[in-house]
C-alpha cells in the first residue's frame, strides 16, 4: 500500500512561503500557554489564596467596572488601570501605592506570582498598609480584558511578557493584532498602554506590530532616551531587575491611544 499523504500543517506550509508570519494570537488560542505553577505555595502565601484572593477576585463573570469592582457610585470617574500578566505584582502594587485613588486589575495565571502579588497588596508583612485599590484575576487577562467596557480603561501594561521567541510560536505572543485591538478597544481616547521588554527578538516583532496599529497608538518617544531609560512612575519588575542583573538592554514603551 503506497504511504498516505497528509495534507501540509499550515505551519509547515508558512516554512516553505519564506517567512514566519503565521495568522492567529492568543485571542484566537483556545488555550494558555505556560506555567500555571511552581514552587509549592508557603503557608502564609496559601493563607493568602485562600483569604485574600476570595476578597478582591475580580467576579469570574459579567462586566468588570470601576462601581463593580470597588463600590464606586454610579458616574465616580476613578481612572482604571490594566495590568497583562503581572507575574510577581511588583509593578501594579507599585502603581497602586502611588495612586491611591485609581482603580487597578491585573491577570496573571501562575499562581505563585499571584501568591506573590497579595503578599504586596496585604502591605508586605506589615510593612505598609495594605492596597484597597487592587483587584485580582488568576488567569487570563484577555478573558478579562473582554468584559471590561469599551473605553473604560486609563492605562494598560504588558510588561515582560512571555517572549515565545521561535517564530513557530509567534502568535503565542501577547504582543499581536488581537490583544491590541483588544486593547485599543479598551483605552479611552488619551489612555497609555505601556509596554516592556528585554528581548531584542519580541522587541523587532513588537515595533512591528506596532507600526500597523499607527491608526490606534501614537508613540510617545521623543528620543532614544525615552526608550532606553525607564520612565518615572513605571515601578521596576522582577523579570526587568533579572534582564538588567544579567546584564540585558530594557527597552519601555508609552503610547497614547488616539
Ligand atoms: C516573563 S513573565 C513577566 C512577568 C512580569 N510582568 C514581570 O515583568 O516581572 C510573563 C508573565 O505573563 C503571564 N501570562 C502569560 N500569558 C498570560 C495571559 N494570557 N494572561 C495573563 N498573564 C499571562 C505569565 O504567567 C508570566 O507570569
Amino acid at each position: 500500500m503506497p504511504p498516505r499523504r497528509l495534507p501540509p500543517r499550515p505551519e509547515a506550509a508558512n516554512a516553505r512561503g519564506m517567512t514566519a508570519y503565521k495568522s492567529g494570537d492568543p485571542t484566537t488560542l483556545n488555550r494558555l500557554y505556560g506555567r500555571a505553577k511552581g514552587k509549592p505555595l508557603r503557608a502564609g502565601q496559601q493563607d493568602l489564596i485562600d483569604t485574600l484572593l476570595p476578597q478582591i477576585a475580580v467576579p469570574t463573570e459579567g462586566p468588570v467596572t470601576a462601581p463593580l469592582l470597588f463600590g464606586d457610585a454610579e458616574g465616580a470617574e476613578r481612572p482604571l488601570h490594566f495590568e497583562i500578566g503581572f507575574g510577581g505584582g511588583e509593578h501594579m502594587a507599585g502603581r497602586a501605592d502611588m495612586l491611591p485613588d485609581h482603580g487597578f486589575i491585573g491577570a496573571e495565571p501562575f499562581i505563585n506570582g499571584v501568591a506573590q502579588a497579595l503578599v504586596h497588596v496585604s502591605g508586605d508583612h506589615g510593612r505598609s498598609p495594605p492596597l484597597a485599590n487592587v483587584r485580582i484575576h488568576h488567569g487570563d487577562a484577555l478573558e478579562v480584558l473582554r468584559r471590561i467596557p469599551d473605553g473604560a480603561l486609563s492605562f494598560a501594561y504588558l510588561l515582560h511578557p512571555d517572549p515565545w521567541p521561535k517564530a513557530r510560536h509567534a502568535k503565542r505572543r501577547m504582543m499581536n493584532d488581537g490583544p491590541l485591538d483588544l486593547i485599543a478597544a479598551k483605552l479611552k481616547p488619551g489612555g497609555e498602554f505601556r509596554f516592556g521588554t528585554d528581548h531584542p527578538v519580541y522587541l523587532a516583532h513588537a515595533l512591528m506590530v506596532m507600526r500597523r496599529h499607527r491608526h490606534q497608538f501614537e508613540w510617545l518617544a521623543q528620543s532614544a532616551q525615552d526608550f532606553l531609560v525607564r520612565p518615572g512612575g513605571w515601578p521596576e519588575t522582577r523579570y526587568e531587575a533579572k534582564a538588567r542583573a544579567q546584564g540585558h538592554e530594557v527597552w519601555y514603551f508609552r503610547y497614547r491611544r488616539i
